[in-house]
């Protein structure tokens, strides 16, 4: 089975992604290829343990790496301060030395959680990342942002860590949930709407072949990892440009932290897909954005069946003065100022510094009664 090849170029920390069928089953000789010798920490989550995780152990033990498995609660609520330590503890008490690895064997969740344990163990230890859903194949997997949730809010205790190897195999995605599908595949629009009109268009014509696992889900992958793969070799630590991938995440983390990480509400990926619409027709308010561009991104995210509205999100109404409060906590804010994401159409994001939150009080309040 043949696998394609993205590199993110970082000088010395540049490394692979590959993309393909069959890669889980050869986990081993691929890590071995890049970290010889290592032996690793297996980090996955409950629901991958019982699919996926027979697979890439039989793989590690073929290739004679010695391996510790840490299995943690799938979900959100798994990046945080406990489990960090928890899985810190597990890698420490196996005597894992900083050549050897970290394996994030999961979702987003996984990654960010194990690659954070991956860049404090021993101030550092080797990290590689198999993601098994649709949105770290396209997105948490490359580009190294690493962390864990605050009681403040998301992602706020992390660190920049990349990975040396990700090895997404497509097939994982046949045990996907639907729902879980859709919402990477809000990440993937994301590439679209930054900068890429053409791919935003080819994911109207094609989505449905990209849903059902045919050639067009890894012509997705591929694009989406290579734009990822651009932007972080441009700006690695989000001093600039790499901030456009934060976009519909300003509304959409403030969304998560309201409900509290509570899958059963809204997961990431439908925060950024209800975020986009909403970074959309706040740009329209703002005179920035034709209508049509706003209303045919809503349209998009529909057709796939992600939600675009706040009043979508399940269990009750949320307030404007608390997503306000989370808002102000973005990573994004400079000298107490906002930065949102914000557009001039299809393919046309950029980054609005010092956005008046008068008006995003406002434009919230105005959606929240809609
Ligand atoms: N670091 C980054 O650049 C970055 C980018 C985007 C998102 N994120 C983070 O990623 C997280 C969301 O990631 P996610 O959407 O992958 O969620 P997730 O890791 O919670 O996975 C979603 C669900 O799918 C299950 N699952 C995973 N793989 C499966 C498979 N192959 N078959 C069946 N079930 C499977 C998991 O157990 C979980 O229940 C958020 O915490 C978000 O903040 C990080
Ligand atoms: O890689 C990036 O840069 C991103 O912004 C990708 C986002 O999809 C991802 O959700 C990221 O974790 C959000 O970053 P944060 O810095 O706002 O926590
Ligand atoms: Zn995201």
């Amino acid at each position: 089975m043949t696998s394609q090849t993205i590199r993110v170029e970082l000088g010395t920390r540049s490394y692979d992604i590959l993309i393909g069928e069959g890669l889980l089953a050869q986990a081993g000789e691929r890590i071995a290829a890049v970290l010889p010798g290592a032996r690793v920490a297996l980090v996955t989550d409950e629901n991958v343990a019982r699919i996926h995780l027979e697979t890439v152990s039989a793989s590690l033990e073929r290739a004679g790496i010695g391996v510790t498995t840490v299995v943690v609660p799938a979900g959100e609520a798994s990046k945080k301060f406990d489990r960090l330590q928890e899985v810190v503890e597990t890698v420490v008490g196996a005597r894992l030395e900083r050549g050897d690895a970290v394996v994030a064997l999961g979702g987003g969740v996984i990654g960010d959680l194990a690659g954070f344990a991956a860049a404090i163990v021993r101030r550092g230890m080797r990290f590689v990342q198999i993601p098994t859903t649709l949105l770290a194949q396209v997105d948490s997997s490359v580009g190294g942002k690493t962390g864990i949730n605050s009681r403040h809010g998301k992602n706020l205790v992390g660190a920049f860590y990349q990975p040396q190897l990700v090895l997404a195999a497509t097939d994982a995605l046949d045990t996907l949930p639907r729902r879980e599908f859709a919402a990477g595949y809000a990440e993937v629009a994301k590439y679209g709407l930054i900068g890429d009109a053409a791919f935003f268009a080819w994911l109207e014509a094609n989505w449905q072949d990209v849903f059902s696992g045919g050639p067009a889900r890894t012509e997705a992958i591929a694009r989406s990892c290579q734009a990822k793969a651009d932007t972080v070799a441009a700006d690695e630590r989000e001093t600039g440009e790499r901030a456009l991938l934060n976009l519909g995440h300003t509304f959409g983390h403030a969304l998560e932290a309201a409900c509290g990480y509570d899958a059963d509400r809204l997961v990431h990926g439908e925060g950024v897909a209800i975020g986009t619409a909403l970074a959309h027709r706040f740009s329209v308010e703002l005179g920035l954005c034709p209508a049509e561009d706003a209303e045919r991104v809503e349209r998009h995210l529909q057709a796939v069946g992600l939600p675009t509205r706040i009043s979508d999100i399940p269990g009750g109404p949320l307030s404007a003065d608390e997503l306000m409060t989370h808002i102000g906590q973005d990573k994004k804010v400079k000298r107490g100022r906002l930065t949102f994401i914000l557009t001039h159409g299809i393919g046309r994001s950029f980054i609005a510094d010092d956005v008046s939150p008068e008006r995003v009080r406002d434009f919230l309040q105005r959606e929240l009664s809609t």
